[in-house]
């Protein structure tokens, strides 16, 4: 259904690992092991990682043998996080709700899972609560239009909440299978918009209270070449969503060097991890699997 890690993210394919000088032939010597230390910050494994990842590594006897423990290693700590996003609406309603800064990838994220559920045959609708801009309302329609969803949206400065509101009724009444909300992209200092948000949240909440069958899930979505800015919008967000029970999709791994920053954000914030974007097209993401990810950062997805 979906495209594969592999097949996508060619940056991690090379391994971190291959760029450490001299960790081909030599094993794991004090130099080398400095430079992977400094590798693995520059990867954004974030301090305390890199050293526990340097602490696997020391007294390894071979290049192979130093891969095999770290790339265990992490597929140890990210299993811890790894969350199967499944795409049954076999119980009720499912209602949707994408945050994240601005430009993070929630409306193309939106429309990438909005395919998936109709190809699986469900029906669609996607509320476009982002009322800032016309530009991303018209995104999110753009989207809806090609990928058969419906779609519930307003003239911009509409209250965005009376929209998730009104988007859920109608998605009850038509006997619809999934709702999508895209919000408007915010930044976790600014209060009043994280207010709204938490609002946003109550609202759809409420609905399920009144209804019973509606279940709703929150997602982060996170822009992985954020680096450790990452860990601190994941917490202001967790706080203004309400709880812990919030997933990360982590996207543009296609784009950065930092692989690294999965596991860091994951650790940072306790947050599970379900989906990864690897590109701008309908099918480039991929179901995150903590095995598959740290052989691939290792540089052993062929082994
Ligand atoms: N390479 C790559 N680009 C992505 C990915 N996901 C989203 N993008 C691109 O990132 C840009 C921003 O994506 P949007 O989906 O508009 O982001 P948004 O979070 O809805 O943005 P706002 O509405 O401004 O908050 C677009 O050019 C997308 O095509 C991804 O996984 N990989």
């Amino acid at each position: 259904m979906w495209g594969s890690l592999r097949s996508s993210i060619s940056f991690v394919t090379d391994g971190i690992f291959s760029r450490i000088s001299g960790f081909k032939a030599l094993g794991c010597s004090a130099d080398i092991l400095a430079e992977l230390e400094e590798e693995l910050i520059r990867a954004d494994f974030g301090p305390s990682v890199a050293k526990e990842i340097v602490e696997v590594a020391k007294n390894t006897v071979s290049r192979d043998d130093a891969l095999a423990r770290i790339s265990n290693y992490i597929e140890k700590e990210l299993s811890l996080y790894e969350k199967r996003f499944d795409m049954s609406c076999e119980n009720g309603l499912r209602v949707i709700i994408f945050a994240g800064v601005n430009g993070a990838g929630k409306t193309t994220t939106i429309g990438k899972l909005g395919a998936s559920f109709v190809r699986y045959g469900k029906k669609v609708r996607f509320i476009a609560a982002d009322t800032f801009r016309a530009a991303a309302v018209s995104q999110l329609e753009v989207w809806a239009e090609r990928v058969g969803a419906n779609m519930t949206s307003a003239g911009i400065s509409a209250d965005p909440s009376s929209l998730v509101f009104e988007g859920i009724q109608s998605a009850v009444n038509l006997k619809e299978d999934v709702v999508l909300i895209d919000t408007a992209g915010r930044l976790p200092n600014k209060n009043s918009l994280m207010d709204e948000l938490g609002k946003i949240v109550r609202v759809a909440e409420k609905q399920r209270d009144k209804y019973g069958d509606i279940f709703v899930e929150k997602m982060l979505v996170l822009d992985s070449s954020t680096g450790q800015h990452a860990s601190v919008q994941a917490e202001k967000f967790k706080s203004s969503m309400g709880g812990d029970d919030i997933s990360i999709i982590m996207t543009k791994l296609d784009g950065s060097a930092k692989g690294g920053t999965v596991l860091r954000i994951a650790r940072e914030s306790g947050l599970p991890i379900c989906l990864v974007g690897t590109g701008e097209g309908v099918s480039d993401f991929a179901q995150f699997d903590a095995t598959e990810f740290s052989k691939l950062l290792c540089g052993m997805d062929n082994k």
